[in-house]
């Protein structure tokens, strides 16, 4: 038997190398980056301390660059010009296919097939379903939720000053950590973890899952080609038994992984049960009746799914991968995103004293205003409370020039997904519209042939700081380049890029662009003008790396303990 399987696996070797050495790339004469060892860009790609090496991506190689694949495989292409990005998002997006790497992992994450593994017209008929519950009108409405999590964030962290010296640090990473996942329990699925008491099991378990599954996951990187066949591998006993074996493997990472991913699904299914249970006993009503009163994403999704066509509904292991899909989406990139803007204000007083002046002038206005709106309770679209209330309606958020503009250039400046990867599912040209070099001729090109299989790295961040987009101060933390204007009439010859937010590349674009922006914008502008009207913050003596895992996660520089912010913060 096991010269057998040592004859095997030397054959399948020498298949391999023969291949690899039979590879010609057709992208030799791109110009790209040289790799840090035999095994090709991967390592380098997924570095996670390798974020530098994406920032300087466009400006040392333009805006395609081939990726050599090394030893181990072809070679790709890591793309930020913006003409070639709407051919493959938007033109041409059903060419361009998440890979199946993203798919596989996230299929087993999501415990099913949500958005972030299927393709074509399943994935249409999904967002078709899911994008209703995040229009303007819907996030607005979910204003008096997300305030009812703030002021517990609020009292939280004035209960946690108040027992600490003056001065002391404190880690902002574990308070938005906390208010972003209990925004999307409260919010998304009419759930709570009670995140703010620091005895709660149920916080502690997800709190644990949901930060570690990716983080593990990214350790297992090389073998992510392969989750897509795992998870479909016939019969399903085979594959649940091979499963049992894992907690015996002699390495963390894969069962870190799988006791994550299945510590979280009973709760969504918890949750479904439950607004089925409500339904069938009262119906939409008993929904609409229920503590969030019907305005939770979970609740919206439910009657979406209710109402559609037979054809047209999803099967109760996809609403719950989608569940999963929409928590997941929400809970880490947020959280990030808003330490990031909290240690940025620490070090940028006069930044924090600009936006709380906007924040006090509006609620002058507020005050001073005598319209019937001011006198009533609460804001006839949102529900804010209104009368004798501090607290900014979705509307008048929205309409704050400063916050606004800081809200942008840190998204830009600081993109919480680095990229993201797709693959050419055929032969396609894609026109430029930032020419390249032929490394050999020399010739200017204004199109390039993408072949069938190759893997196509979407740089967000790359394309969100490129110079020969936002012009020569494109890495410099500069709001005012936002005032006064939308889009691309910030870039530096008003250049287009297929983003959904604001020109950027942030929440991506074409159809599989984030369903959840309005969310998360209205989320970091609510949980900034709450932070900021009762709380000064200050830097700490320590510097942060933001490391590169799926999503930027910030760490002391030279403390690998686990992720966290330090700032002073002071009641005010
Ligand atoms: C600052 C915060 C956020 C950022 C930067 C962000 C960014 C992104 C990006 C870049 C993608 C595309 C990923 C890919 O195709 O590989 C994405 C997808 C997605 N996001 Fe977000 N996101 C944020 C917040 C949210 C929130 C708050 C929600 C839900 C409430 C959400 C739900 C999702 C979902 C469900 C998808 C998958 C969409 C699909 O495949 O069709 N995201 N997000």
């Amino acid at each position: 038997m096991i010269p057998l399987l040592v004859a095997f696996t030397l054959a399948t070797m020498l298949i391999f190398l023969f291949r690899q050495w039979r590879y010609r790339s057709p992208y030799e004469h791109i110009p790209g980056p040289a790799p840090s060892s035999l095994f090709g860009y991967l390592l380098d790609l997924y570095n996670p301390e390798g974020l530098g090496w994406h920032f300087q991506m466009t400006e040392k190689f333009g805006h395609v660059a081939r990726l050599k694949g090394g030893i181990v495989g072809s070679d790709a292409l890591y793309i930020t010009d913006p003409t070639a990005l709407h051919s493959i998002l938007v033109r041409d997006h059903n060419v361009f296919r998440n890979s199946i790497e993203f798919s596989g992992l996230f299929g087993i994450v999501h415990h099913g097939d949500g958005l972030a593994s299927v393709y074509d017209d399943e994935h249409k008929k999904q967002r078709k379903l899911i994008d209703p519950i995040f229009t303007p009108n819907r996030i607005s409405k979910l204003t008096p939720l997300f305030y009812n999590v703030a002021r517990q964030m609020k009292a939280s962290l004035a209960a946690d000053l108040a027992s600490a010296p003056p001065g002391q640090e404190i880690d902002i990473l574990d308070v938005t950590v906390r208010t972003s996942l209990e925004l999307i329990a409260q919010a998304g699925l009419g759930h709570t973890f009670n995140s703010f008491d620091r005895d709660s099991k149920e916080f502690k378990e997800f709190h644990w899952a949901i930060t570690s599954v990716l983080l593990t996951a990214s350790r297992l990187f090389l073998f992510l080609p392969y989750l897509e066949t795992w998870r479909k591998m016939k019969p399903v006993w085979l594959r649940r038994s091979l499963a049992r074996l894992v907690p015996y493997i002699p390495w963390s990472a894969p069962r870190k992984f799988q006791e994550a991913s299945e510590t979280m699904y009973p709760i969504y299914q918890t949750v479904l049960e439950d607004k089925k249970r409500l339904f069938r006993q009262g119906g939409m009503e008993a929904l609409e009746e229920s503590a969030t009163s019907g305005k939770d994403l979970m609740t919206l999704l439910f009657k979406s799914n209710w109402e559609a066509q037979t054809d047209d509904k999803m099967p109760d292991d996809v609403v719950i991968a989608n569940l999963s899909a929409v928590v997941h989406g929400a809970q880490e990139t947020t959280s990030g995103a808003l330490s990031r803007f909290v240690s940025l204000l620490a070090s940028n007083p006069s930044l924090q004293d600009q936006l709380r002046e906007e924040l006090r002038e509006a609620r002058d206005v507020r005050h001073n205003s005598t319209t019937i709106r001011i006198n009533s309770n609460t804001c006839a679209c949102c529900s804010t409370k209104l009368k004798g209330s501090d607290e900014l309606d979705f509307h008048e958020l929205n309409d704050l020039p400063f916050l606004d503009a800081v809200c942008r250039e840190t998204l830009r400046l600081f993109t919480p997904v680095t990229f993201v990867l797709k693959r050419a599912i055929e032969d396609t040209v894609v026109p430029l519209q930032y020419p390249i070099r032929d490394v050999k001729t020399g010739q200017e090109m204004h199109e390039i042939l993408i072949t069938k299989g190759t893997h196509v790295y979407v740089g967000l961040a790359a394309a969100n700081r490129s110079a020969a987009i936002w012009g020569p101060d494109a890495s410099v933390f500069r709001p005012e380049r936002w005032f006064g204007k939308m889009g691309h009439e910030s870039t530096a010859e008003n250049t287009r890029l297929p983003g959904l937010y604001s020109n950027m590349m942030t929440f991506l674009g074409g159809p599989r662009a984030c369903p959840g922006m309005r969310f998360a914008i209205h989320e970091i502008k609510l949980v900034l003008s709450t932070l900021l009207q009762s709380f000064a913050f200050e830097k700490a003596s320590s510097d942060i790396d933001w490391k590169l895992y799926i999503t930027l996660t910030p760490y002391v520089a030279g403390d690998d303990t686990g992720p966290k912010v330090p700032v002073k913060a002071y009641p005010l």
